[in-house]
């Protein structure tokens, strides 16, 4: 197999990738013996390195390394790494108050957020939030509040969705591994029910509308449903986008039958595929929309979203947590927002998309491996399958990542079955560094499928 690992880095001529040393370089391989020492193997170590600092879409790691980055952490900072706005924001906030649990002591931060949050997400009904710290925790709670409005137990949601880690939220994965085993015993009361991939399963929205809710009243019984659970676009899962309608005889179904429509925005949301929220993209409007990454430029917060009437059904007190909303994160919050209009960040997820998909669209052409591209915004992604059995090509996604680690760009792998080379830059990122980018992704595919070839 070609050692696409060790390849020369060609970074010479760029401003925006520097691979000065062996990857990982001295100062990461003497931060990862520090780790192995004292934090949990649990934790994963996807890329060797480790950073020293980051802006907009470029990171540098300790060791003077610089890479573009089409992570963004798991799609967090769509304005940017260390955004000017949201830097300037905290810093004003974190000498005032860092701290006093908005149940006890409450901040005017906390309340601008969630009135930004009740005008841009889908609905044009009085809407209220609460502010926790992860998307996971909004996934909870979103939960805890339908299940309190409708008087009912269970929960739906599909498959290949993706929804957290904590014990609820692993019960809600599709994916067990490595979510939820030897965890449990997870949640109950959760039931999982075909999705739309109209990639794979060839179905109308109609179509896969009608097997998702014949298996849930079948299965469950609409009269017993609290929730139906569903990202607008599958994250984790592969950014699998549902046929037209599917989405809608959804939302329709749930209305008829008493059902708290909850969209997970988590990953897809904030401006990420060219709307402030992508359900907008089909027409929807949830009962409730959870979101976080994103909304918080890089800091912590996550909240639920919703129609007034469902986000009281709360007993005072049966909402909150410490954290929830902390100053600090509700002001880089307020700042993102303020990005994104005064920014035209929409326009720039869309400018992101109508760079990106010609060039997917020319990759997908170029090679057989490449059974998709798809994606809305700067959510983009291509699916890799053994062109002679249709099978997954997971060892190909991973050798491109790898390969292109060491040419200096970061790409992420998604998909339940780990062949999908998914697409999270911020939408600051520039043409130039992502034609760069796409250089390396279709020179990182080239090497990997032919050492794939090889083997
Ligand atoms: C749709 C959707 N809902 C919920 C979540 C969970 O959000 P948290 O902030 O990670 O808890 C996500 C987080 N996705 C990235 C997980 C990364 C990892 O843990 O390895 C999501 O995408």
């Amino acid at each position: 197999m070609t050692d696409i690992l060790h390849s020369p880095a060609t970074t010479s001529e760029s401003t925006n990738r520097k691979i000065v040393t062996p990857i990982p370089g001295p100062k990461s391989v003497e931060l990862h013996d520090r780790r192995v020492k004292v934090v949990s193997e649990g934790v994963s170590e996807l890329f060797p390195i480790y950073v020293d600092h980051a802006h907009d879409a470029l990171m540098v790691d300790v060791d003077g390394n610089q890479f573009i980055d089409f992570t963004g952490g798991i799609g967090v900072t769509t304005v940017g790494h260390t955004n000017d706005a949201v830097v300037e924001a905290v810093r004003d906030q974190v000498g005032k108050v860092t701290h006093t649990l908005f149940g006890l002591v409450g901040y005017e931060s906390y309340i601008r957020a969630a009135e930004l949050l009740a005008e841009h997400t889908p609905g044009d009904f009085p809407k209220k939030s609460v502010f926790v710290n992860s998307g996971a925790e909004a996934l909870e709670n979103a939960v805890k509040i339908a299940r309190k409005f409708t008087g009912r137990t269970e929960v739906a949601v599909l498959h290949h969705g993706y929804h957290g880690r904590t014990n609820l939220t692993a019960a809600m994965n599709y994916n067990m591994h490595p979510y939820g085993t030897g965890f449990g015993p997870l949640a109950g009361s959760v039931h999982h029910a075909p999705n739309s991939n109209p990639f794979s399963d060839g179905l109308t929205g109609e179509q896969a509308a009608k097997a998702t809710i014949t298996h849930l009243e079948k299965r469950v019984g609409a009269s017993q449903i609290a929730c139906l659970v569903v990202e607008p676009i599958q994250g984790e899962g592969g950014f699998i986008i549902p046929a037209d309608g599917y989405l809608n005889a959804l939302v329709d179904w749930c209305e008829e039958n008493g059902i708290v429509y909850v969209s997970d925005e988590v990953q897809s949301g904030m401006a990420r595929t060219g709307k402030y929220f992508a359900s907008e993209h089909f027409g929807i409007v949830p009962h409730l929309t959870t979101s976080a990454k994103g909304i918080g430029g890089g800091l912590p917060i996550a909240a639920v979203t919703g129609r007034a009437d469902i986000m009281d059904a709360s007993h005072s007190g049966g909402l909150g947590g410490t954290f929830g909303g902390n100053p600090v994160a509700a002001a880089a919050l307020v700042a993102v927002f303020e990005q994104v209009e005064s920014r035209g960040l929409l326009a720039e997820a869309q400018r992101v998309e109508s760079i990106m998909r010609p060039r997917l669209d020319a990759i997908k052409q170029r090679f057989d491996s490449v059974a998709d591209a798809r994606g809305k915004g700067a959510m983009m992604a291509i699916e890799l399958q053994d062109p002679a059995t249709g099978e997954p090509a997971p060892a190909i996604v991973k050798a491109v990542q790898q390969f292109a680690l060491h040419q200096g760009v970061l790409f992420l792998t998604a998909g339940t079955f780990g062949n999908v080379l998914r697409f999270l830059p911020s939408v600051v990122i520039t043409d130039e560094q992502l034609h760069e980018g796409l250089d390396v992704l279709e020179a990182s595919l080239e090497a990997a499928i032919a050492a794939t070839a090889a083997q």
